[in-house]
């Protein structure tokens, strides 16, 4: 298997101001030392608000830690009301941006092509697309989920050359394990982690299925992250609730890194 560095994304969803920003991403830095960053990449996606206070933070202390946004606009510029472009977020040194998280296809309507257009847009802007899927729990119940999963992975992938996709990142993140307690068991999330890895491996070949990054996203703690990303396919995990106390999300990125925080 080739050696894929373990993520660990702090995805912040509409939580904490951009003076907690500034709080917690100093509580964060301070809490996990330099050693780990060289088995795990480290994120924080804040809201929008915040990535400036974030920017200057990381830079003026040379943190170790990455950032980006949680969504962006399919188009460059324009009359685009309340949308925010790539070429922003690049701008603000966003390394990320979040795409197709199942709260913006569920609350705001986002299909696979606007999907695949965002992704194309983060691209354009050198940013890595992290590109979420999953299922609900009616197509889990009906033991539909791979086929589910592999589908979306192709209508947000349609028509990318592969050495696009070698830069995306992708994370699995069942509807009904976000933000409800329940985790995919291990062996769940790696079924379909293995299946998406698959998927690229048929479409994109080999050297792309082995070298892209694939995350685990779904109540994601301290307690599990360890075990998920011992599987396979399990890259790292993405990561919501838990992300928002930072000494809470320094010990599970020790974690996720092979031990305990000293
Ligand atoms: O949606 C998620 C991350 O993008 C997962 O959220 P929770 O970790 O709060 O379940």
């Amino acid at each position: 298997m080739a050696a894929r560095k373990p993520l660990i994304a702090g995805n912040w969803k509409m939580n904490l101001n951009h003076l907690e920003a500034i709080g917690v991403t100093q509580k964060l830095a301070f809490a996990l030392p330099g050693k780990y960053y060289d088995v795990v990449d480290v994120a924080v996606l804040p809201p929008f608000t915040d990535l400036r206070s974030v920017q200057t933070l990381v830079d003026a202390d040379a943190m170790p830690i990455t950032y980006g946004g949680q969504d962006l606009s399919p188009e460059d510029s324009g009359a685009f009301t309340g949308d925010v472009s790539g070429a922003m977020l690049a701008k603000l040194g966003c390394t990320w941006v979040v795409v197709g998280h199942s709260e913006r296809r569920t609350i705001h309507g986002e299909d696979d092509a606007l999907v695949n257009r965002k992704v194309r847009a983060a691209l354009r802007h050198g940013l890595t697309p992290i590109l979420c899927l999953g299922e609900g729990e009616d197509v889990r119940e009906a033991g539909d989920h791979v086929r589910y999963c592999t589908a979306q992975l192709d209508g947000a992938l349609e028509g990318l050359a592969a050495d696009d996709v070698a830069k995306i990142v992708l994370a699995y993140e069942p509807v009904w394990a976000i933000g409800t307690g329940k985790t995919a068991g291990v062996s769940d999330a790696q079924e379909v982690c293995h299946a998406l890895r698959e998927r690229l491996r048929e479409v994109h070949g080999g050297p792309v299925a082995d070298g892209v990054r694939i995350l685990y996203g779904g109540s994601v703690k301290s307690d599990n992250v360890a075990d998920l990303v011992k599987s396979d396919d399990v890259d790292g995990a993405l990561v919501g609730g838990a992300s928002l106390n930072p000494e809470g999300f320094a010990e599970l990125c020790a974690l996720a890194a092979g031990g305990p925080l000293p």
